[in-house]
């Protein structure tokens, strides 16, 4: 079959569970990383989250597509060992499956997605499922890596077994998919007269089941699957111990924000630089009046002060999903472990650690795979701490306007500011389970994934969904708000034949020394911009900011980011662009900075950025994770005052040792 689906996607609140009229339901269940995502996306054609470890998938995802003209709901769960005695991450699928069994509406086909390469303990659910629901069709998933070391397993044998359909297929390669749509259409009833091994253990202990799934996996010739290679022992020693381990680990993640850096320089330039002549070739074309200060300042200036950051988001998402699809980062999680521990954080926060360096959203929601509340709660309240993609801007900001000559020490303190916010979140953590959550993290039990070889295709489409993300927020929020502020520095106007007094003696003086006119034009510029709205509010609230060295430009930018932390950059290069030289050739942000911000001020800025939680979203979702709002505002209450305070004391002491 070739029709091409036609998919859309929802995401449904956990528990909602109704129906769409008339549509058959497909539910995708299997055990942690069996490759259920994978398979989802290649029948729906959609691009969720898929990665080599445990626990990718927290949500109950559905999709709708056509097939020969009927519709049907497709369902991707979170991975589950068992129906009875799951645990809390797998609560949400459990409840899930019990619910679409017990709602005769539902026209339901079980797909339980098995792996191949691990056969004995899908068996476990696959049993049980088998005796819960008269629709179950097995996709053997992953026999591309069965077949590779020459393991070839009897699924017609399986099925005669277990009375149910089962199709070997890859996710990964498509191959076999038109065989699994086949069976799936066709319906997928179980073996009327029931199955030998489902009546043999039907409501056996565990224990019983488990030898049921190992005599099974043995006649199904899946004995010779040895899971763990001769060169997966070794690698896992290496990576696994304490010194070697924690070595690869520091050098692992040292060249990925190296390579971040190195690879994201040039087509920043290009950006960069076609923005500068874009806002130049459009302030030609354009009027010299509000629409053309509209479009070159509000417009151009803003989206080209966001858009310069898209390489950097790119390939740190494109690195971060090849090294996930590794397995690297469960092995990693394991070192660090006791590192966490220290804290008080649970090893399995560190894969939502890693995570929260792109973006603390879904950092908290993956931190459902850590299972006792309280590490849980701890985990959320010091993620945005970690330094999200939201923040480069800035750091890239302060670095190229501080040491725009010295790459090297550009490098350092870019470097320190990730540094910091990791050892603030430690910090944080030590103190939060100190004093409001007290107790010691569950140690780490994990399982650790098998290697694979990274799938490229998967990384681009993660990259690209990261990036399309972050496009749609600079269309839409960041440009937005740019173009309010420009509004808020562009009215009300100032009457060029009313400038306040010291403005128009500055002119004067200007035109007595037949100085250049955009030295004039400069000067009415700034009383223009101090005249607005923004001047004004930016005045207002300067004081409040001033210990931390920044002026009302700043402050402005500071007050705007509380709804989004990256609309400093644009914010800043909308007001000091509209206050400029007025040169027809619009610098860049960092010599803009450079000559209104000073060093000190500058380091006070970045620290202050490490540590505020700036991000109405971020805290949208700890109040969902959460249940209440008292943990996002706790969040936002330490990190202001953290923030504030570091800021503080960089500034102050930073006046005195730099001037
Ligand atoms: N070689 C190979 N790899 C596969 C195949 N199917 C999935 N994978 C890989 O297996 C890993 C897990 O895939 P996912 O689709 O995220 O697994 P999942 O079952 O949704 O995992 P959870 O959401 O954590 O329960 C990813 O690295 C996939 O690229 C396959 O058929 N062959
Ligand atoms: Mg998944």
């Amino acid at each position: 079959m070739s029709q091409g689906p036609v998919a859309t996607l929802e995401l449904p609140r956990i528990s909602e569970n109704r129906p769409t009229a008339g549509a058959r339901r497909l539910l995708f269940a299997g055990n942690p990383n069996a490759g259920k995502t994978t398979l989802f996306n290649r029948l729906t054609g959609l691009k969720a989250r898929t990665s080599n470890h445990i626990g990718t998938t927290v949500e109950v995802r559905k999709a709708r597509v056509i097939w020969q003209g009927q519709p049907v709901e497709m369902v991707d769960l979170p991975g589950l060992y068992g129906l009875d005695n799951h645990s809390a991450e797998e609560r949400v699928a459990a409840e899930y499956i019990e619910s679409s069994l017990a709602d005769p509406a539902i026209d339901l086909t079980v797909v339980m997605v098995a792996d191949a390469t691990n056969l004995e303990r899908s068996l476990y659910l696959a049993g049980q499922l088998r005796e819960r629901c008269d629709s179950l069709v097995i996709a053997l998933n992953m026999t591309d890596l069965t077949r590779r070391r020459g393991i070839e397993l009897d699924c017609q044998h399986l099925a005669i077994e277990l009375g149910a359909s089962v199709v070997p297929v890859s996710a990964r390669s498509g191959e076999g998919l038109d065989e699994l749509r086949d069976a799936l259409v066709a319906g997928a009833e179980c073996a009327a007269n029931g199955c030998p091994a489902c009546l043999a253990c039907s409501g056996c202990k565990p224990a019983k089941r488990y030898a049921w799934a190992e005599q099974v996996n043995e006649r199904a010739g899946g004995k010779g699957l040895v899971r763990d290679s001769r060169l997966t022992q070794v690698l896992d020693d290496w990576l696994t111990h304490p010194v070697y381990g924690l070595a690869a680990f520091i050098l692992v993640m040292g060249a990925l924000f190296q390579s971040i850096f190195m690879l994201a320089e040039t087509p920043m330039n290009w950006i960069d630089t076609g923005f500068a002549s874009l806002g130049a070739a459009a302030a030609g074309w354009l009027p010299d009046n509000l629409l053309g200060s509209f479009v070159v300042d509000g417009v151009i200036a803003g989206l080209g002060g966001t858009l310069i950051f898209l390489p950097q988001i790119f390939i740190l998402f494109l690195l971060i999903s090849v090294l996930e699809d590794t397995g690297y980062l469960a092995r990693a999680a394991f070192v660090v472990d006791r590192y966490m521990a220290r804290a008080g954080l649970p090893g399995r926060a560190f894969v939502p650690m890693l995570s929260a360096h792109a973006c603390a959203i879904p950092a908290i929601m993956s931190t459902r795979t850590i299972d006792n509340p309280r590490d849980r709660l701890a985990t959320m309240l010091v993620l945005p701490l970690f330094s999200c993609s939201a923040r480069i801007p800035v750091y890239i900001m302060v670095t190229a306007m501080l040491f725009a000559d010295q790459p090297l020490l550009a490098g350092a303190v870019f470097a320190g500011a990730y540094f910091l916010g990791i050892v603030a979140a430690f910090a944080a953590a030590v103190v939060i389970r100190g004093t409001l959550l007290k107790g010691r993290p569950n140690p780490l039990l994990i399982e650790l994934p098998t290697y694979k070889r990274p799938h490229l295709q998967t990384a681009l489409t993660t990259a690209i969904d990261r990036s399309g993300l972050f496009l749609r927020r600079a269309a839409t929020l960041i440009l937005t708000i740019s173009v309010i502020l420009w509004a808020l520095g562009t009215f009300p106007r100032l009457d060029p034949e009313q400038l306040p007094a010291a403005t128009a003696e500055q002119v004067e003086q200007l035109q007595a020394e037949q100085a250049a006119p955009e030295r004039i034009d400069a000067v009415v510029a700034a009383a223009q911009l101090e005249y607005s709205f923004a001047g004004r509010l930016g005045k207002t609230i300067e004081p409040v900011f001033a210990p931390l060295g920044f002026d009302w430009q700043i402050s402005v930018g500071v007050l705007a980011s509380f709804a989004a932390r990256e609309v400093i950059a644009s914010t800043l290069s909308v007001l000091y662009g509209m206050g400029g030289d007025g040169e027809e050739d619009p610098d860049s942000i960092g010599e803009r900075l450079r000559d209104n911000v000073s060093p000190a001020a500058g380091l006070s800025l970045l620290v202050f950025f490490v540590l505020a939680m700036q991000c109405l979203p971020t805290q949208v979702i700890t109040r969902r994770e959460t249940g209440t709002w008292r943990w996002p505002l706790f969040q936002l209450g330490y990190m202001s005052v953290l923030a504030y305070t570091a800021a503080f004391i960089v500034y102050q002491v930073g006046s005195i040792w730099l001037g």
